[in-house]
């Protein structure tokens, strides 16, 4: 915190002097009508210590302010940025009849499409149905490398405020002007939508019952002091009710909420609610894609094995041809790889195999292949062994020896198998060979995962690949459990049984079919290169689109909470701790057996109470750093956490008033009447 956002915060502070927003912690409403009151009297009976009270107080109500205004700071600098990329951003929208018009981007409904060319700014959200550009993403993400969206994969979605950097896409409009990306994002990053969390009501409704019993207790003092002759002032009890009340975590706690959002945001990650941060940091069991998530996701064809009575150049010719429509990155590589071992004329030139009004048969993680149909009666076929035994069989085919072996062979070694086969006019189909996929584990992955397990986070892998390949993959990445050949409504039946056993489920997806599973979770991050469907469905969403960042996701969830937990031990500390400091310097006078509690020797009740008032507001002051840059935090099981917190908050809780309150005496005890 430097003296700049100080400064840009304080003209906040002050606004949020109302007593309509100071309402919202009642301990620091508390402390506001207790301002109003000593600031009365200071008025109708000044003395140097009633003024020096009434002015303490209201810092104590201003610094609480402070910390808040400070933590919505930074996200009002972005969103200034943000609105930026927003202004006056016009569009070509396709006409029925196929040409163009020019209107304002404000004017973009759902459904329109609109064309946008290299050097133009998307200027809506929506999706790319025709097309691939790359795309220059920094308005929204920060980061500088482009990244390509194209039409029809996981990767279609596009951020109005973006800017395209090379070729010429056609997106569909699937949001309203006002309810954008960038519009959210607004809202989110100012705060201006941000609700208390369960967690925090709860935690408010404790703090506001302790300040009811402290209430209580410095009333009771009262009749009490009366009767041994030492009735106190009202602005005594007042300070001394401020001093005990839970005035430290009362004022950070809506600091540390919006300082956990803010560090996701950092970190490029938009959470829509606070409670999904909050989730975040409770959660027990993490669902990871395998491909891409934990492999670096380029599955590329490595190897074409054919099976015996099959030559090399029939199993390429047929893997070629199945993949050419094929637009994953596997039917891709494929492409390559044959094209690579045969050349591309080797591949053509069989009239029978033309490609000419064929039709395509797409992947998809239902059916786990992927193929064609070609007009002469021939289709081909490639995907996940099961996914082809069944095809075959289907046909009447038979599945020849050895098919088994070499599948497995593959799997085994953490590769890929795709098994590639043919049906000709009027005969079952035949297997024709295998295709090994290769995909590598992210480098210091395993340490990551470790760095969970410490943390008490079960990791289980996810994927629509064959159970060998999934066992392999999964031991080199040290997770904690595989579930192979999955399909999405697998995915879904997962997080629900380890839901019913009471754990938080988080999980990552892109695609459509990830969007039900994403709503199911307890916190669905969606990737921003994903769907709508998959954004919607999620409760945050990855600007870089990075499966890993769930890992950090987590952590900095835990680090919201556990900020929260030890300023509220400490806190709680504190203020039992100024009940023994300063109710013995209160009643020496009357009760001359406490001055051998008196251990502080405080130089008059006076002075002890105003050091005991000052030191609790600068306290917040002091605190405000620690709020928002949260407690440090090193991977450890739930309880060691504990103990540490209780340790460290709790006994320098108690310790820090005791001196803190002295050295303030020091100072205080010169001034006029309070020696
Ligand atoms: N383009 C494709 N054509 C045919 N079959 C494919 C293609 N891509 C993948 N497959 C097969 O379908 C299976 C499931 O693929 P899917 O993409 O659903 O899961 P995955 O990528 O293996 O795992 P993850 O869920 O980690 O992404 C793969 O294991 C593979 O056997
Ligand atoms: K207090
Ligand atoms: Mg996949």
């Amino acid at each position: 915190m430097n003296r700049q956002t100080l400064r840009s915060a304080l003209p906040d502070a002050f606004r949020k002097l109302d007593p309509r927003h100071v309402w919202r912690s009642p301990v620091i409403f508390v402390v506001w009508v207790g301002s109003v009151l000593t600031t009365v009297l200071a008025i109708l009976h000044p003395s140097t210590f009633t003024i020096a009270v009434a002015l303490w107080l209201w810092a104590t109500v201003l610094f609480a302010n402070v910390a808040e205004a400070v933590a919505e700071g930074r996200g009002k600098a972005q969103a200034a940025s943000l609105r930026a990329t927003r202004t006056g951003t016009t569009a070509r929208r396709l006409a029925k009849d196929g040409g163009e018009d020019i209107v304002a981007g404000a004017d973009l409904r759902i459904g329109d499409t609109v064309v946008v060319e290299a050097g133009e700014v998307i200027p809506g959200d929506g999706e790319v149905i025709e097309g691939v550009a790359s795309v220059d993403e920094s308005a929204v993400t920060g980061e500088s490398a482009p990244v390509i969206r194209e039409s029809g994969g996981d990767r279609s979605a596009v951020t109005g405020g973006t800017t395209v950097l090379s070729d010429r896409i056609v997106v569909r409009i699937t949001t309203r002007p006002g309810e954008s990306f960038i519009d959210r994002m607004i809202a989110l990053v100012e705060g201006a939508e941000r609700q208390r969390t369960p967690n925090e009501i709860a935690l408010t409704i404790l703090l506001t019952t302790l300040t009811i019993v402290f209430l209580v207790t410095v009333m009771a003092l009262q009749p009490f002091a009366g009767y041994s002759g030492k009735e106190q002032s009202v602005v005594v009890l007042v300070a001394l009710l401020v001093c005990l009340i839970p005035t430290t975590i009362g004022a950070l706690l809506s600091a540390i909420g919006i300082a956990g959002m803010d560090r996701l945001v950092q970190h490029n990650v938009l959470a829509m609610s606070g409670r999904a941060v909050e989730a975040a940091g409770d959660v027990s069991t993490l669902l990871l894609d395998k491909t891409g998530t934990i492999t670096l996701g380029n599955r590329r064809a490595s190897q074409l094995l054919p099976l015996p009575g099959t030559t090399e150049i029939e199993l390429g010719r047929a893997a070629y041809i199945a993949s050419l429509a094929d637009p994953t990155p596997e039917g891709r590589s494929i492409v390559d790889l044959a094209v690579s071992q045969h050349g591309p004329e080797a591949l053509g030139g069989v009239p029978e195999l033309s490609t000419t009004d064929a039709e395509l048969v797409e992947f998809s993680a239902q059916t786990r292949m992927s193929g064609i149909d070609l007009p002469s009666g021939i289709s081909l076929r490639k995907g996940a062994g099961s996914a082809i035994v069944a095809w075959v069989g289907g046909t009447g085919g038979q599945v020849p020896a050895g098919t088994t072996e070499l599948v497995d062979g593959i799997a085994a070694d953490g590769a890929t198998p795709l098994v590639v086969a043919e049906q000709r006019p009027g005969r079952p189909a035949a297997v024709l060979g295998v295709v090994r996929l290769k995909d590598i584990v992210k480098p210091g992955i395993a340490e990551r995962f470790a760095t969970l397990r410490a943390m008490g986070i079960r990791t289980v892998m996810v994927t629509g690949d064959n159970r060998l390949t999934a066992q392999a993959i999964g031991r080199e990445a040290g997770v904690d459990d595989v579930l192979a050949e999955a399909t999405p409504e697998e995915k879904m039946r997962l997080i629900r049984t380890e839901q019913e056993g009471g754990r938080l489920v988080a999980m990552t997806g892109d695609g459509t079919n990830d969007a039900p599973a994403l709503a199911q979770a307890d916190v669905g991050v969606a990737m921003n290169s994903g769907t709508s469907a998959a954004k919607e469905a999620g409760n945050m969403v990855d600007l870089d689109s990075d499966p890993t960042k769930l890992i950090d996701i987590v952590g900095i969830g835990k680090q919201l909470l556990i900020t929260r937990g030890a300023l509220t031990t400490f806190s709680v500390a504190n203020d039992v701790a100024k009940y023994f400091a300063i109710i013995p310097a209160m009643f020496v006078g009357v009760f001359p057996g406490l001055s051998a509690l008196n251990i502080m020797r405080l130089a008059s009740p006076d002075s002890a109470i105003l050091s005991a008032v000052i030191f609790n507001a600068l306290i917040i002051i002091a605190l405000i750093p620690l709020a928002l840059k949260g407690v440090r935090y090193i991977p450890s099981g739930a309880e060691a956490l504990l103990r540490r917190n209780i340790l460290v908050y709790g006994l320098g809780g108690i310790v820090t008033p005791f001196v803190g309150i002295k050295l303030i005496d020091l100072f205080v005890s010169h001034l006029p009447g309070l020696s």
